[in-house]
């Protein structure tokens, strides 16, 4: 029987998603902001239902992606998990904000929702939570992106963009500043982090390079299962420079793990 997917947000991730979304499972509904429910010429109209709270939802979806970033994981996540519904989550640096962190959880642990943290743009996260168990010394993340992948962003306030000639440092801190300060473009630090040593101890530094067009991440773990360092080289939507393509396809990937059996 087909599935049936609920996603939060439907911007360049979300487009990508549903063109890519697995046989069996159909897009039902679609979460959007108040100012775009009565948009009618939209790629869903006519297909799936279009709501602007999760409240207004009749029947269960099978899974909830949230693909709508940091506000749209704030304003919708509770309703989500107190349903007792599964969330597959992109916007991870919303998870900074302890408060935050604590109401999902608590909405999770009380309604028998799930929230699935999803690796988007990143690779090793597996890797990375198995050898916490063992214990960390130390996981570091440096991203790099070309400047138009930064427009936009705190970035601005922080460098001309329009003026660097090379490989620049612009950005030094913790995972939780960073996933705060650069919302639409740093939730991959906190990704690191919440799989590794948590939001303080997990180092940042963010780079522009007006010479790349890739968005590259570095991660560097050590620990008493040994040290990996990973460095990915991802390309990124070309409807959203912000936003690599390996992050829409890890939502892709939680889709067919919800129809699969035996799934990766
Ligand atoms: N974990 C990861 O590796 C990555 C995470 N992201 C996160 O994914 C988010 C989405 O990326 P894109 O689709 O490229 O951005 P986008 O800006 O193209 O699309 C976001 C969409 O969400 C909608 N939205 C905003 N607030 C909402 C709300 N409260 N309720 C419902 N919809 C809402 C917007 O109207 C927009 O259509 C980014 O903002 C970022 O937070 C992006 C890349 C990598
Ligand atoms: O897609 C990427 O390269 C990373 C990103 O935007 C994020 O971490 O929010």
């Amino acid at each position: 029987m087909t599935k049936r997917l609920m996603m939060i947000g439907y911007g360049a991730m979300g487009t990508e998603v549903h063109r890519l979304l697995p046989e069996g499972m159909e897009l039902a509904w679609v979460v959007v902001p108040e100012a775009y429910a009565a948009a009618t010429c939209t790629p869903w109209a006519g297909r799936a239902e279009v709501l602007t709270s999760i409240d207004a939802c009749e029947e269960a979806p099978d899974l909830v992606v949230e693909c709508a970033g940091q506000p749209g994981l704030a304003e919708h996540g509770e309703a989500v998990l107190r349903r007792g519904l599964t969330l597959a989550v992109v916007a991870t640096g919303a998870l900074a904000d302890e408060a935050l962190y604590e109401r999902l959880a608590t909405a999770a642990r009380e309604g028998g929702g799930r929230m699935q943290l999803l690796s988007g743009a990143v690779a090793g996260m597996d890797g990375l939570a198995a050898a916490r168990e063992g214990g960390l010394d130390e996981v570091t993340y440096e991203a790099c992106k070309a400047p138009r992948s930064w427009k936009g962003s705190h970035a601005e306030q922080l460098i001309d963009l329009d003026a660097v000639t090379e490989k620049t440092v612009f950005f030094e801190g913790d995972a939780g500043e960073a996933a705060r300060l650069f919302p639409a473009n740093s939730n991959v630090a906190a990704t690191i982090a919440l799989a590794g040593v948590g939001m303080r101890d997990t180092r940042v530094k963010l780079i522009v390079d007006p010479d790349t067009r890739r968005n590259t991440h570095r991660i560097h773990a050590q620990g008493r299962f040994g040290e990996f360092t990973i460095e990915l080289n991802g390309h990124p939507l070309e409807s959203n420079p912000k936003t690599s393509t390996l992050a829409a396809l890890s939502v892709v990937r939680a889709c067919r793990q919800a129809l699969e059996p035996v799934s990766f």
